[in-house]
């Protein structure tokens, strides 16, 4: 009972001493000026899909806090029901060329800029993760869900082939044989199924815990030096990167080129009409 006042008395602590550093209209990041935590809170309606300038907000509100020397971030959304719903499906529909060849190089660099970032990074999973949105909370280095909300990569369901970085990101969480198996069925799963294979790290009741979680996990790091815990971090993470910071433009001109094939595109037309019919019943 005690122990649950202090934590309230804590959290109330910690939203008071929050200040509003920077925000877009997709993004939202405030910095608590006691812990220098960055909250970066994904807002674009309705459902946190990432098209082009989705992505470089999210991409530039990173950079913006590493650059303000933030002691961590906490990535969260401000849609209570859903985190992410990873790409903006309409930028990959009879795309124009230029502007999904800029679009796939802002994923690429901002899966870069989450995945390598110099701060700790925590995911605060406060509704469905699908695909790319999946992809960002493992991407962090800590993840904690609420429950009764679904995680995955159901690319092969409906026609993707999962990207090589997007491989990586699930590998460097999760034992091989998981990941092949729940790549292949395209598998998403619930909060405690997620818990079970440690795609997340925990389960917690409120947006609040979630985020009191987080900070502690990245306040667990205030021993550590900083610069060493960096290096350390991106020795550790550079061999899954190593094909994206070494070769983007063949990882960008195979995904264009598939992208592209009638069979994507024919696969995306039927699923985007589901995905509208379901509103429609
Ligand atoms: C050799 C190498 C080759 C490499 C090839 C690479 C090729 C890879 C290509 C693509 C990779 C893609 C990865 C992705 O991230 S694709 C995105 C997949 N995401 C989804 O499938 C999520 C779909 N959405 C949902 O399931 C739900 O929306 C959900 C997130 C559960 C939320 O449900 P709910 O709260 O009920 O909201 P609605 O379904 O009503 O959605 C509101 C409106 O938003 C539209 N919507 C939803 N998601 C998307 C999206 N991802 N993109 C675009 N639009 C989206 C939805 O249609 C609703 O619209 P409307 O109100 O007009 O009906």
């Amino acid at each position: 009972m005690l122990r649950s006042r202090t934590k309230l008395i804590e959290l109330g602590k910690r939203q008071l001493c929050r200040s509003m550093c920077k925000s877009s209209e997709l993004t939202l990041v405030e910095v608590d000026d006691k812990t220098g935590i960055a909250t970066l809170t994904m807002n674009k309606p309705p459902v946190n899909s990432c098209n082009l300038e989705f992505l470089r907000a999210l991409k530039s509100a990173m950079k913006e806090i590493e650059s303000n020397k933030c002691s961590g971030i906490i990535l969260t959304s401000s849609n209570d029901k859903v985190f992410s719903s990873g790409l903006d499906l309409n930028e990959l529909r009879q795309p124009n060329p230029e502007r999904l060849a800029t679009f796939w190089k802002e994923l690429q660099e901002m899966w870069v800029t989450l995945y390598l970032s110099n701060v700790p990074t925590a995911a605060a999973i406060n509704g469905h993760a699908l695909a790319v949105g999946c992809v960002m909370a493992a991407a962090c280095e800590y993840r904690v869900m609420l429950p009764d909300f679904t995680i995955g990569i159901h690319a092969t369901k409906f026609g993707y082939v999962v990207p090589p970085f997007i491989v990586n990101t699930y590998l460097s969480v999760l034992p091989h044989p998981v990941v092949e198996r729940a790549l292949l069925q395209g598998k998403i799963f619930s909060t405690q199924e997620a818990l079970q294979i440690n795609l997340i790290d925990e389960v917690v009741n409120s947006k609040d815990e979630a985020l009191c979680k987080c900070a502690d996990f990245i306040g667990s790091f205030e021993q550590t030096n900083p610069v060493a815990r960096a290096l350390t971090k991106r020795q550790l993470r550079a061999p899954f990167a190593k094909q994206l910071l070494e070769d983007p433009e063949t990882e960008l001109r195979e995904s264009l080129e598939y992208i592209n094939t009638p069979l994507f595109q024919e696969s995306l037309d039927q699923y985007l009409l589901q995905l509208k019919k379901k509103n429609k019943k």
